[in-house]
């Protein structure tokens, strides 16, 4: 069972330094989810490409409760994923990586949670509210980093994430008005996947990868392609990223993510 699993955004579309890779259908009550789980380091990881191998899905359609659901089916314990982002910071440069540490969620028509008490599809049917006050797992993140060191990878060890609906980039006036709430990077898609995780009891850390400014501090027009060639670039260096930081997470959990239904539901 892989205890391990990464969630490829933009650009990250195969795990290609996992061995004797297998693909699962799994079920789910909110539809089946196609996984691949291989081998790295003798340690089963799972791996799953959040906007599909083709890149097919946008943002604001991704089936984000089926993909961490069936990543609870399969046992995951702990979730790395990666986002591409624009960044509001002027030391967040175009190729560095930002350890997110925490998000503010400006998305508008997603399904936020599993707990849906009598509507929910599964025998879950309470109602929780789970603390988020620290969106992202301290182990993981310190994993990231420790590998980030290591590998002497230019990165910065906080940053403050936006996570907007998409699929269009922002306005100008929305990136000044996000710069005033205190976010450093802007993205699509960790809203609601970090909370989701939370919701599940599963550790889960991303890694920011800064692909471009955002609106009205970049002087460019904003592309996805410049998205996608940039994370390209980064491909090595982030699988590099990911497969190092497996080894510095700790076998055993001591942090509060495993916990976070412990009275969330009021019980
Ligand atoms: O967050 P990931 O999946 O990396 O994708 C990012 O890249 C796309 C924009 O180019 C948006 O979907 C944004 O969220
Ligand atoms: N919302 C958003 N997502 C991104 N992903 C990569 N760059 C950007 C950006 O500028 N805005």
């Amino acid at each position: 069972m892989p205890r391990i699993a990464i969630i490829g955004g933009s650009g990250v579309y195969d795990p290609k330094l996992l061995q004797n890779v297998r693909e699962e259908t799994v079920k789910t009550p909110y539809g089946e989810v196609r996984v691949k789980i291989g081998e790295y380091n003798g340690e089963e990881i799972a791996f799953l490409a959040r906007h599909g191998e083709g890149h097919s899905v946008p943002p604001h359609k991704i089936n984000y409760r089926a993909n961490i659901w069936a990543l609870y089916e399969l046992g995951v314990e702990r979730i790395l994923s990666t986002s591409a982002v624009g960044s509001l910071n002027l030391e967040m440069k175009p190729g560095d990586f930002v350890v997110l540490d925490q998000l503010m969620d400006f998305t508008k028509t997603r399904h936020y949670t599993f707990y849906d008490g009598d509507e929910s599809p599964h025998d879950r049917k309470f109602v929780a509210h789970v603390d988020f006050t620290d969106p992202y797992c301290p182990e993981l993140r310190k994993a990231v980093i420790n590998a980030a060191k290591e590998l002497n990878f230019r990165y910065h060890p906080t940053g403050t994430y936006a996570c907007m609906e998409g699929p269009r980039f922002e306005t100008r006036a929305e990136i000044r008005a996000l710069k005033i709430l205190g976010a450093d990077v802007v993205g699509m898609t960790q809203c609601p996947e970090a909370a989701l995780a939370r919701e599940l009891e599963i550790c889960y850390a991303s890694v920011a990868i800064v692909t471009n400014f955002a609106a009205g501090i970049s002087t460019e027009k904003l592309t996805h392609k410049e998205v996608v060639d940039l994370m390209a670039q980064k491909g090595e260096e982030i699988k590099y990223l990911l497969m190092n930081a497996i080894k510095y997470i700790p076998k055993e959990r001591r942090c509060p993510c495993k916990d976070a239904l412990k009275g969330a539901t009021g019980e």
